[in-house]
C-alpha cells in the first residue's frame, strides 16, 4: 500500500490555536522573504575617509537630488552653529596670530582704536550665551564645542586618538594659556564654560536629561553679570577684522599650522546674515557648514528605480573603531579624500598630516578582506582649496618626492592620485572623480555618473549583463 496524497480538504477552523501559530508563522516568513529580496535589490554605499574630508557634504548633495533638500529644523540648526562657529574662529585668529608672532593692527589702540575695541567685543563675547544650544543639537553641540574649543581637550583628543599621553606638554601648556589669557578673557571663557559644562554634563548622566542640561545652562547665563553683546556688535566686529587688520588675514593664510574651521571664511564673508536670530540657513550655507559625525548614519534614497541606502561614517579616529558593524554587504565603497589637506595637521592628533593619515587608511581599507569583491569610488575632493593652495604652498614641502612644478593643480592631483592607486595591491577596479562636494551644480553630474555606474557594476556581478 502506497502512500498516496489525499484529495480530501478538511474545513479550517477559525479557532484552531494550531492554524493560528501557522498563519503567524507564514506571515514572518513571507515578510523575512520580502525583505531578503528588497535587501538583494537594494544598493548600499558606503562614505568613508578621514575626518572633514567632506563625506556629509557629499551626503547632503544627495539629500538635494534625491530628497526634497533640507527640513526647517536643520535649517535653523546650521544657523545656530555657523554663529558659534564663527565667533568662535575670529578668537582663534587672534589668538593663534599672538602664538605665531603676528602683528595685529587690533593691538594697536592708538592707531586702530575700532578695530582695538571690535577685538574686544569679539573676545569678551560669551558664545554659548549667544546661541540656543538645544537648536544646535543640545547635548551634541555643546560636547563637540566643548571638544573643539578648549586648549585642555587639544591634548585629550590626542590621548584618546592615540593612547599615549606621555607625548602631551602640560607645562607648554600651560605657558600657552597664560599667554593667551593676557589681555583677553577668551580663554578663559572657554575654560571657565568647560567646567561649567562638566557639571552640567555630571548632572547630565546622572539624569540623562537633555532638557536640565540646557536650563543649567541658561541658569548660568543669568547668574553671570558680565556685558554682553548683541549679536549685530558681535558681528560688526567680527567683519571690520576680517576686512580690515592685516595681521588677521596673515594668520589665515598660515591656518594650515593650526586648526581652524575650513569655511571659516565663507562664515566671515556673509557675517552679518548668520547674526540675525531668525536667519534660515540657505542651501549653500548648510553645505558649507560643519557638524561633525559621530557613528554611523542610514540615509535611503529612490534613485531611479533604484533602491540606494548611504551609510555615512564619523570619520575621525575615535569613530573609526564603529565602523567594522556596517562593513558586510556593501555594493560600493566611496573614500573621500580632501586633496587640499596635504600640509595640514589632523585634529585627533597635530603631529600627523592628514594626507599621511589618508593615504594609511585608504590602503587598510581597499585592501581589506571586507572590501574583496567591492569597487572602490576615490573622491579627490576639495579641488577648489587644493587648486588654490598649490599656487602658494609647495607640495614638495611635505611629500619631497613631488617633481611636479609649483602651482600646476594638475600635476599635484595626478601626483597623489597615483599615489592612492598605487596602494591597491589585489588590482582591484578604482573609480576616481575629482570633486568639490560643496558645488551642486557638477556634484550632480559626479553622482549621476557614480550611482549609475554603481548599478551597471552590480548588474554585472550578479550575471544580468
Ligand atoms: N571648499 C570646500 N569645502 C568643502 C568641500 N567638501 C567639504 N567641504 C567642507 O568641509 C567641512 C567638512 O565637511 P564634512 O562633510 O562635514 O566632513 P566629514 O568627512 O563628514 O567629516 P566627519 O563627519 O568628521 O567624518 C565642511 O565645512 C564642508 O563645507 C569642498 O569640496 N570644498
Ligand atoms: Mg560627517
Amino acid at each position: 500500500m502506497g502512500c498516496t496524497a489525499s484529495t480530501h480538504t478538511i474545513a479550517e477552523d477559525e479557532n484552531d490555536p494550531f492554524l493560528q501559530i501557522r498563519k503567524a508563522n507564514d506571515a514572518i516568513e513571507h515578510s523575512l522573504q520580502l525583505e531578503k529580496q528588497r535587501e538583494k535589490n537594494e544598493m548600499k554605499l558606503l562614505l568613508l575617509g578621514a575626518g572633514e574630508s567632506g563625506k556629509s557634504t557629499v551626503l547632503k548633495q544627495l539629500k538635494l537630488l534625491h530628497q526634497g533638500g533640507f527640513s526647517h529644523q536643520e535649517r535653523l540648526q546650521y544657523s545656530q552653529v555657523i554663529w558659534a562657529d564663527a565667533i568662535q574662529s575670529m578668537k582663534i585668529l587672534i589668538i593663534q596670530a599672538r602664538k605665531l608672532g603676528i602683528k595685529l593692527d587690533c593691538d594697536n589702540p592708538t592707531t586702530h582704536n575700532e578695530l582695538f575695541q571690535a577685538k574686544s567685543i569679539v573676545l569678551k563675547t560669551q558664545t554659548l550665551q549667544m546661541v540656543d544650544a538645544n537648536v544646535a543639537g543640545g547635548s551634541d553641540f555643546l560636547n563637540d564645542y566643548v571638544l573643539k574649543y578648549s586648549e585642555r581637550h587639544e591634548a585629550k583628543r590626542r590621548v584618546q586618538s592615540t593612547g599615549q599621553a606621555k607625548a602631551f606638554d602640560p607645562e607648554n601648556e600651560k605657558q600657552t594659556l597664560q599667554e593667551n589669557s593676557k589681555d583677553m578673557d577668551s580663554l578663559p571663557e572657554t575654560d571657565e564654560k568647560m567646567a561649567n559644562l562638566k557639571d552640567i554634563s555630571k548632572d547630565l548622566n546622572e539624569t540623562g536629561n537633555d532638557q536640565m542640561f540646557i536650563e543649567k545652562k541658561h541658569d548660568n547665563a543669568r547668574k553671570d553679570s558680565r556685558k554682553q553683546y548683541s549679536n549685530i556688535e558681535i558681528a560688526h566686529s567680527i567683519k571690520a577684522l576680517w576686512e580690515n587688520d592685516k595681521g588677521i588675514r596673515q594668520c589665515f593664510h598660515r591656518s594650515n599650522e593650526f586648526q581652524l574651521e575650513g569655511s571659516a571664511s565663507y562664515y566671515f564673508d556673509n557675517i552679518l546674515k548668520f547674526a540675525d536670530q531668525n536667519y534660515v540657513c540657505t542651501d549653500e550655507d548648510i553645505l558649507k557648514g560643519r557638524i561633525k559625525t559621530t557613528g554611523i548614519t542610514e540615509n535611503d534614497f529612490n534613485i531611479g528605480s533604484t533602491k540606494f541606502k548611504v551609510l555615512d561614517a564619523g570619520g575621525q579616529r575615535s569613530e573609526r573603531k564603529k565602523w567594522i558593524h556596517s562593513f558586510q554587504g556593501i555594493t560600493a565603497v566611496i573614500f573621500v579624500l580632501a586633496t587640499s589637506e596635504y600640509d595640514q595637521m589632523l585634529f585627533e592628533d597635530e603631529r600627523v598630516n592628514r594626507m599621511h593619515e589618508s593615504i594609511m587608511l585608504f590602503e587598510t581599507l581597499v585592501n581589506s578582506k571586507w572590501f574583496s569583491n567591492t569597487p572602490f569610488i576615490l573622491f579627490l575632493n576639495k579641488i577648489d582649496l587644493f587648486e588654490e593652495k598649490v599656487k602658494k604652498t609647495p607640495i614638495r614641502k611635505y611629500f619631497p618626492d613631488y617633481q611636479g612644478r609649483i602651482g600646476d593643480a594638475e600635476a599635484g592631483l595626478s601626483y597623489f592620485e597615483k599615489i592612492f592607486l598605487s596602494l591597491n595591491r589585489n588590482n582591484k577596479p578604482i573609480y576616481v572623480r575629482r570633486t568639490c562636494a560643496t558645488d551642486t551644480q557638477t556634484m550632480k553630474f559626479v553622482l549621476s555618473a557614480v550611482t549609475d555606474l554603481i548599478i551597471q557594476q552590480n548588474l554585472k556581478k550578479s550575471g544580468i549583463i
